[in-house]
Formats: structure tokens, sequence, C-alpha cells
């Protein structure tokens, strides 16, 4: 409803006018009114007092007078109007602040996770008019995330963008994104509180506060309803879980499932009862992934974890990795199991290692500053710099935060996340680190020195790898094993920890699942027990 505006003086100048009432209060109203009533004592008093044409000071008084009243006149309707205005803006803030709680409400119904069964059932449905009304906030990249108090919240809703016909606008309600939310969990502690305090300003004494081993919970709070499989290609035995997953997630679960467009090839050259399954024709869609997807599935090895995770260079939708390779540290999960496992993990809640990545830029000799470069490359595991083919030393120049670290002269350097510590860097001589701890491993390859030992910076820098400009030969990057880069004398590679994680489902929680990995894939520290009988301290 627009504004009542106030009526125009009549021809004799009487203002004779008639106001909206604002509904800011009864003064603001009463003060435009008295200047109206001024505006007419002015055009009284002038008619009352007939002017010679003589009277040269006098006509330029009522001049200035009249000129008065026109501005005050004019002053008060402005008022008027932008109280008339105000009041419609909050009158329709009103409006939009209870429609938002009525359809928080019915989003709270279906939030309670005993109520997943009735989900489905008319007294809790889904709010399909609220799509209309609830928008996501102002997030980076489409992400929303609402900071709570003992955790991290996301409520995403499908929007592909310019969804203009009915049928789409039906789709993208039918498509909402699952909602949830990520929690602290302590051993132990029935107060499910974070501690932030590290430092205490009593009497003057730092403390570290008690910081016990945490684990990150996820907890449903709307359905999932979005399934993307993504498997290993080249293996049979891949192939027919997959197409048993399907069916079963359809089936039991109700799910939507993507898969990669290969594998729906492989899924409708064996029946075309797999008409429903989806999928994606370019990169553009891939991209869009994350807002569609409420979980992703691998089957494979670690290959496949690391290949889930470059398909996201976004945020990217926790994953449950199942076992289908020789090794595997981040695939915790028994393919055999697979339907109690999704069962479970679809119920919530979920035991979560957030994995740390790092954000890489290659920067080449003749770009002015760090920000004209090529488009970031997200790795998981690591990004290597190393001599390629060449048979000469590698010569790299290297910083952390602008500070010289040290020139690796050898075969290259390994920069590698945590989850990373597993794989080339614990080869190269690097330790093997929890992965929930963010920091930046620094492993030389070979280096033709007797005193580089291995670093670890912390999570907060920038490390910044040079090929010098006397170098006799370039190197090269590579990102997770793949994607060869070649860095010519004058170029550089850039990184720092993404602000990207990638969120793993765990079997038994963070800990466990890394001791595990390191003890069946690696044998770590396997030794024969030593025998009782023997020598012994008198
Ligand atoms: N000398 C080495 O150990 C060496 C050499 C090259 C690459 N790699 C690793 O291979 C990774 C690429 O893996 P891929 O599967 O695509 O190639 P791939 O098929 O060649 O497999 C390499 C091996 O690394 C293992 N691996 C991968 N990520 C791991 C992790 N986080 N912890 C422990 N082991 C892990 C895999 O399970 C596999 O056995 C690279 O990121 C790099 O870390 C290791
Ligand atoms: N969906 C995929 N599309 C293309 N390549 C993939 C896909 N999944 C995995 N790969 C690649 O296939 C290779 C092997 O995958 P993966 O490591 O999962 O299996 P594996 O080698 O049998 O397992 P392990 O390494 O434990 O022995 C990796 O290099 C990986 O990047």
């Amino acid at each position: 409803m627009a504004p009542s505006k106030p009526n125009s003086t009549n021809a004799s100048g009487d203002a004779n006018i008639q106001y909206a009432r604002p509904e800011n209060g009864v003064s603001e109203f009463s003060d435009s009114l008295s200047l109206f009533h001024s505006e007419k004592a002015v055009q009284e008093l002038l008619q009352q007092t007939p002017i010679l044409g003589t009277d040269d000071h006098l006509i330029e008084f009522s001049e200035a007078l009249r000129t008065v009243a026109k501005t005050l006149r004019r002053a008060a309707e402005g008022k008027a109007s932008a109280q008339a205005e105000a009041a419609e803006w909050k009158r329709r803030y009103e409006l939009e602040m209870a429609r938002n709680h009525k359809v928080m409400s019915s989003t709270d119904c279906i939030a309670d996770p005993s109520h997943r069964e009735q989900n489905n059932g008319p007294d809790c449905q889904r709010p399909e008019t609220s799509t209309d009304s609830y928008e996501p906030g102002n997030h980076a990249n489409g992400k929303s995330e609402d900071f709570l108090v003992n955790g991290i919240c996301s409520h995403e809703i499908l929007q592909d963008g310019g969804a203009s016909s009915d049928a789409k606008a039906v789709q993208n309600r039918m498509m909402r994104k699952a909602s949830f939310k990520l929690s602290w969990w302590c051993k132990g502690d029935d107060g499910n509180q974070d501690k932030h305090d590290i430092v205490s300003f009593e009497k003057g004494n730092i403390t570290t506060a008690g910081r016990t081993s945490k684990q990150i919970s996820l907890k449903w709070e709307t359905n999932p309803q979005t399934v993307l499989i993504l498997t290993k290609p080249n293996s049979v035995s891949v192939r027919i879980l997959c197409a048993q997953m399907v069916r079963w997630l359809k089936e039991h679960q109700k799910l939507n499932i993507f898969v990669e467009p290969r594998v729906i090839s492989e899924l409708l050259a064996e029946s075309s009862y797999f008409k429903f399954v989806q999928s994606w024709k370019d990169d553009s869609e891939i991209s869009r992934l994350h807002s569609k997807v409420d979980l992703v599935v691998t089957l494979g090895g670690d290959g496949t974890v690391l290949w889930a995770a470059s398909m996201f260079k976004g945020p990217v939708p926790p994953i449950v990795p199942f076992s289908l390779g020789s090794l595997g540290f981040m695939t915790p999960f028994h393919s055999e199991h697979y339907r109690d496992c999704l069962d479970s993990i679809l119920r919530g809640p979920v035991s979560i290692t957030l994995r740390h990545r790092l954000q890489c830029y290659v920067i080449r000799d003749e770009a002015k500053n760090e920000y004209e470069t090529e488009e970031p490359i997200l790795v998981l595991n690591e990004v290597t710099i190393d001599r390629g083919i060449s048979s000469y030393l590698t010569n790299l120049e290297c910083y952390c935060d602008n500070s010289f670290v040290t020139t690796v002269q050898g075969d290259g350097l390994i920069l590698s996340t945590t989850s990373g510590s597993t794989a080339y860097s614990l080869a190269a001589g690097g330790s093997m680190v929890h992965p929930q701890v963010p920091g930046i491993l620094f492993t030389p390859i070979c280096p033709h020195s007797l005193s580089f030992r291995p670093l670890i910076l912390p999570e907060n820098v920038t490390v910044r790898v040079q090929v010098p400009f006397n170098s006799r030969s370039p190197a090269w990057a590579s990102f997770d094993g793949k994607d060869r880069k070649q860095l010519a004398a004058g170029d550089a590679l850039v990184c720092r920890m993404a602000p990207w994680p990638v969120p793993t489902a765990c079997s038994v929680d963070s800990t466990g699942d890394f001791l595990r990995s390191i003890h069946e894939g690696l044998h770590w520290n396997l030794r024969k027990t030593q025998s009782f009988d023997g020598p012994r301290e008198s």
C-alpha cells in the first residue's frame, strides 16, 4: 500500500490538508500541523494588510514572508511523507518477520529427528510455500552458515539461479538441501561446550584452559535428500557395488542420486531401471554440485577421496568413504556393511573429521602481484615441487610470511596437509600428524644436506616457493599427485590453508580412525613383544 500524500492547498491558499496519520507518534504529526497553520497565518496577515505600490520595503517584506511560508509548507510536506513511508516500511518488515517466524516453526517440526518417519505425513509438511519468502543471507560463495553457541549450523536451500517455470520452482522445493548442525563433542564432557579461553589474566598468570580431545559431530536438522556417489573407474567390484547401492538408496531411503556421466552410461547399460539417476553435462554444473548434494559416497581407495575433494573448489558436503582399495587411510567404512553404515549416517549424528586443504597459487614471473594468478588449486594431501624429468638438483628458495626459510637443493619439496602426512610426505621422512591438527608440513625430498630435517608450520602462514632466476632447470608442481605444471625461473608457488575443509565421516571417531589406519595400513611400530623370561633389574 502506497503511503497517503498530503492534499494540496486550495485556490484561496487555505491549507486544507489531511495526512495519513504517521505511526511514529502524535507529536510529529502536530508539529507538521503547526507548520501549516503558520503558513496560513502568514497568508491571512498579507491579505489583511494591503500593500501600497510605493512602499518598497513592505513589498520586499511580504515577498520574503511568502517565501518563508512556502519553504515551511514544503518542509512539512516532506516530513509527513517521510514519516508515512517509514511507517509503511515498518509494516512490511513486521509482516516479513511474522512470515519468517511461521516458516521457522514449521521447519523446526521437520528438524526434529524423532519426526524422521512422520516427515512425509500430513502433520508435518515441508514448508512448500516458504521458498518465496525465505532467502539465504549474504554468504560467501553461496554458503550459508549460522554460528550457534555450541556449534556451526548449516541451512541451505537449493536454488538453481533463474528458475522461472512452475515445474522448476516445484523441483527446487523438492530439492531443498538438508540442514545440519556441527558441534564439538568431548569424551566425558556433559556440557558439550567448546572452551576457547587459553589465557587467564587472573593474578597475571598465563594458563592454558583444559582442552580435551574434541570430536566434531554432525547432526542433521532436516533429512538428507540427495546423495552423490563417486566411484573408482575400471573396477568390476566397484561397478557391481555401485548398482546395488543406488537401488537400495532409492528404494529404502527414497533419495535422489547423482553419479558421474561415465557411471550413468554403465548403469543404463545394465538396466533401464536406473533412468532416475541424475548427472551433469559440464564443469559449470559441477561447480554448483555442492548446493545440491547433502552427502557424497566414495567407492574406491584414498585416490577416490582425493578425486571427490578435487571436484569441490569451495564448500564440500560430508563424504562417506567406503574402502575398495588396497590401503585405506581416509576410507574407514567397509563396503560389505554399506546398508547399516549409510542407514546410521543418514539418521545421524555422525562423527566428522574436518580435513584441512591447502590453497595453491602458481605465480608467473610476469605477474605484478599475487592476485594476478591462475585459478587457485586446492589439495587435500599435498603440493609437490620437484625436478620432474630433469637430472639437475632443484634450487628452490622458500619463504614463510616473507621471512626466508631455506633453499632446497635436492629432488624437491613437499608442502603437505596433516591428512597428507601419511602419504608422500611420510615416504620422504616427514612426521605423521593427526588429520585434525591444522598446519603445513614442509618436507624436503632427498635433500643433498645432512641437516635438513622436516618442519611443521602453523596454520596461519603463507609459504612461497620461488624458482630463482639463476636456476639451471625449471621445476614442476603437482597437486595431489596430479595436474603437473611447469615452474620456470622467476615463477613461484604460493600456498596457504584453504577456507574449505573436507568433512569426512568417521567410523569410530577422528582419533580412533587415524590410529587404526596407521596400525592396519602401515603396521606402525609393529614388533614382537619381548618375552617375560630373561635378565631383569634387581
Ligand atoms: N613415494 C610415495 O609415497 C608417493 C609418490 C607419489 C605420490 N604419492 C601419493 O599418492 C597420492 C595420490 O594418490 P592416488 O591414489 O591418486 O595415486 P596412486 O594410485 O598412485 O596411489 C598412491 C598411494 O598413496 C596412498 N595415499 C593417498 N593418499 C594417502 C593418504 N592421505 N595417506 C596415506 N596414503 C595415501 C594411496 O592409498 C595409494 O596407495 C599423492 O597425493 C601422494 O601423496 C606417494
Ligand atoms: N571417479 C574417478 N574418476 C577418475 N579417476 C578417479 C576416480 N576415482 C579415483 N580416480 C583415480 O583412480 C586412481 C586409483 O584410485 P584409488 O586410489 O581410489 O584406488 P586404488 O589405487 O585401487 O586404491 P589404493 O590406492 O588404496 O590401492 C587414483 O589416481 C584416482 O585419482
